[in-house]
């Protein structure tokens, strides 16, 4: 964490003489974080506050939840809802307003849930440490306790409305049917639980269970070596939107980010951005840190592969001798097509990272992503011909 401080912000107290601080704080508007309403959102906001608070413990903070399009229309189709104009406001417009008037100082979102493009003036001003970016396997009540993705029954049904994630499945169990299921976690889970439900099981990410406290519903961790499935791009980790002009908020954010998450995330997201994908391809990653063996010399010390899930990371390991291995997949929505590759490297800036994640893409390009992306490509433009043809169903 970066300890810079410009002579005229705030100073975490811990660092600063106290009169002087105190006296400076009064001066300090709150700082008005901006969230969806969910209670997964006002949670996620209260944890970037938590962060914020221990820094710049004399200043005040107000958290805004606001009401999104997305979460107030639930009667128009979704792929209607993000077409043409609308499409990267739905959810996060009038957030993005308010930013853009002052109103907000900042907004709290999943980094899994934003476009790699965003409005001109605005931008992510930090990355903070992510929780577990790992899919969960979460199960009926009526299945024996502990039953994974080999042990459900052969004509299981999935909920899940991802198609990176029914793709992943149906490559590895064609056997079993898949459902769509929407709403906000516990919607989900209620549907999963429902007497008369016609889900076996459900897919979510485990970082939402786990700031909901209900990380007991997870009966199986998926991961490359679990599963077979890999991860959204960003998935787990919480950003910070800015406006670009806004230098002392940049640079109260330098003491919340996490520059490990921020690597991992930057590489997954031009990974994205040179796919082209939106948050509904195909695309898995998964990205792990590893010390870089000291070579012959010294005798081999042996590769130590990091936990993905970030928890595992030893906190005093420092970044200049790790290497950041990066797993892609990009996968047909029938699962009968797919290309994987996996590249390292030692990073020591974000650029660093971004090329990383460029060179997979291109990489995934070569070995026959394009036609897998391009079939999607084609096949949602004509869904969405179709929907838009259609009256808008009210009930
Ligand atoms: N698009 C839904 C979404 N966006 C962010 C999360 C929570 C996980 C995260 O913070 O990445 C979820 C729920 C899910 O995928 O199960």
């Amino acid at each position: 964490m970066s300890s810079a401080t410009a002579s005229d912000m705030p100073v975490p107290s811990q660092s600063a003489p106290q009169a002087t601080t105190t006296l400076a704080s009064t001066n300090f508007p709150p700082i008005n974080i901006g969230t969806r309403r969910s209670t997964l959102a006002q949670i996620q906001a209260r944890e970037v506050e938590r962060a914020l608070k221990n820094a710049y413990p004399d200043r005040t903070y107000n958290i805004c939840p606001v009401l999104a399009q997305g979460d107030r229309d639930k009667v128009t189709p979704l792929l209607q809802l993000s077409q043409g104009e609308n499409a990267k406001s739905l959810w996060t417009g009038e957030l993005e307003a308010m930013l853009e008037t002052g109103e907000l100082d900042i907004i709290v979102h999943c980094l899994k849930d934003m476009p790699t493009q965003l409005p001109d003036n605005l931008e992510i001003g930090a990355i903070l440490e992510r929780e577990d970016p790992r899919d969960a396997l979460i199960i009926s009540p009526r299945l024996p306790k502990g039953t994974t993705l080999a042990t459900l029954p052969s004509d299981a049904t999935i909920g899940t409305s991802s198609i990176r994630r029914a793709a992943q499945l149906r490559k590895q169990y064609p056997e079993f049917q898949f459902a769509d299921l929407r709403g906000n976690i516990g919607t989900r889970l209620g549907k999963l639980d429902a007497e008369d439900s016609q889900f076996s099981a459900i897919i979510l990410a485990a970082a939402g269970l786990k700031r909901l406290g209900m990380e007991d519903r997870i009966s199986q961790y998926l991961s490359s070596d679990n599963g077979g499935m890999l991860y959204a791009v960003g998935q787990g980790a919480l950003a910070i939107e800015i406006r670009k002009n806004d230098e002392a908020m940049k640079q109260i954010l330098t003491n919340i980010k996490c520059e490990r998450t921020t690597w991992a995330c930057s590489a997954e997201r031009a990974l994205l951005r040179a796919l082209e994908g939106g948050c509904s391809v195909p695309i898995g990653v998964e990205t792990s840190w590893r010390k870089l063996k000291t070579g012959l010399a010294t005798g081999v010390e042996p590769a130590k592969e990091y936990g993905i899930d970030g928890k595992a990371i030893e906190e005093e390991d420092s970044l200049d001798n790790q290497e950041l291995i990066l797993k892609t997949l990009v996968v047909s929505v029938d699962g009968k097509d797919s290309v994987e590759y996996e590249t390292a490297r030692w990073i020591v800036s974000t650029e660093g990272a971004e090329s990383l994640g460029k060179e997979a893409a291109k990489a995934l390009l070569g070995k026959g992503a394009d036609k897998i992306l391009n079939k999607i490509s084609k096949e949602k433009q004509w869904a969405a011909q179709k929907q838009l043809e259609q009256p808008v169903i009210t009930t």
